[in-house]
């Protein structure tokens, strides 16, 4: 397999028909470029986990990282905490993502305590926790078992853990919904996608990416056990919250 990452041009050319997006190898092979370029904030939102992590985690504590993808999150807490400062989990269902984000974690951070595990985030067994990452997973699990993931994750974090969540946000509001949404296209086509990448992207993630309003997750959040929670993040129709457990 090679470490070789490509542009995404998934939806450059006219399809017959535009199958549900999944993360396959062919995605999997662009995926940082186009992460990169479709997610507004997702380099910054990387870039303070480390400093979130050097003021809320106990020393030597399990980190999770549920949908971990190639592992960006883990490659930002190893770029920022010395090895000692933390247990990296990382977790995918996609088995081409789980090989290659073994590969750039074994070779770019050997002195950390990392280990990748293929799986469903919706029943592993979790073992106690001081951080659980979910940057941009909860959006593709189906609504109606995000409730209970939510749950158990507030479960398995210690006493003063924490739990980043970011993700694609829907307005409750229609109207700053449309102009968000419209706004959200005109970054992607600032960054190089064609009107045709844009419309086939999203043909492609309809009822498979499902947003969520920001109040949707605070109140899902403190229904899970939280006590507080706060969006320390937010860029266009994406953002990223805090939730702390006492
Ligand atoms: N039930 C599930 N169980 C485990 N993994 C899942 C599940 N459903 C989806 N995934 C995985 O969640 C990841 C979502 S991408 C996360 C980016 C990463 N966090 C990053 O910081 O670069 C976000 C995006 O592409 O917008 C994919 O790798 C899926 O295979
Ligand atoms: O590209 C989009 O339309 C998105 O909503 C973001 C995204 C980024 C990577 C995979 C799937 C969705």
């Amino acid at each position: 397999m090679s470490d070789a990452s490509y542009r995404d041009a998934i939806f450059s050319t006219p399809l017959d028909r535009v199958a549900r997006f999944s993360f396959d190898e062919q995605v999997v092979a662009c995926f940082p470029d186009m992460i990169r370029r479709s997610v507004p904030g997702y380099g910054q939102i990387l870039g303070m986990l480390g400093v979130i992590a050097e003021r809320h985690l106990r020393h030597g504590a399990r980190v999770y990282d549920l949908g971990c993808s190639l592992g960006a999150a883990g490659l930002a807490l190893a770029g920022r905490l010395p090895p000692a400062a933390f247990d990296y989990t990382g977790v995918d269902l996609s088995p081409a993502m789980v090989s290659r984000a073994r590969e750039t974690l074994d070779s770019e951070c050997p002195e950390h305590a990392i280990s990748v595990v293929e799986g469903d985030i919706r029943t592993l067994d979790y073992r106690p926790a001081g951080m659980i990452l979910l940057n941009f997973t909860l959006q593709f699990l189906p609504p109606a078992d995000r409730d209970a993931l939510m749950r158990r994750l507030h479960e398995a974090l210690e006493p003063g853990g924490v739990l980043i969540l970011s993700e694609k946000i829907r307005a409750a509001d229609e109207q700053e919904n449309a102009w968000l949404v419209e706004r959200y296209h005109d970054f992607k086509r600032a960054n190089g996608y064609s009107d045709l990448e844009i419309s086939q992207k999203r043909t492609a993630l309809e009822n498979v990416l499902i947003p969520d309003s920001l109040e949707a997750h605070h109140a899902r959040l403190a229904e899970a056990g939280f006590s507080r929670s706060l969006t320390w993040f937010q860029f266009l129709n994406f953002a990223s919250l805090i939730a702390f457990k006492e």
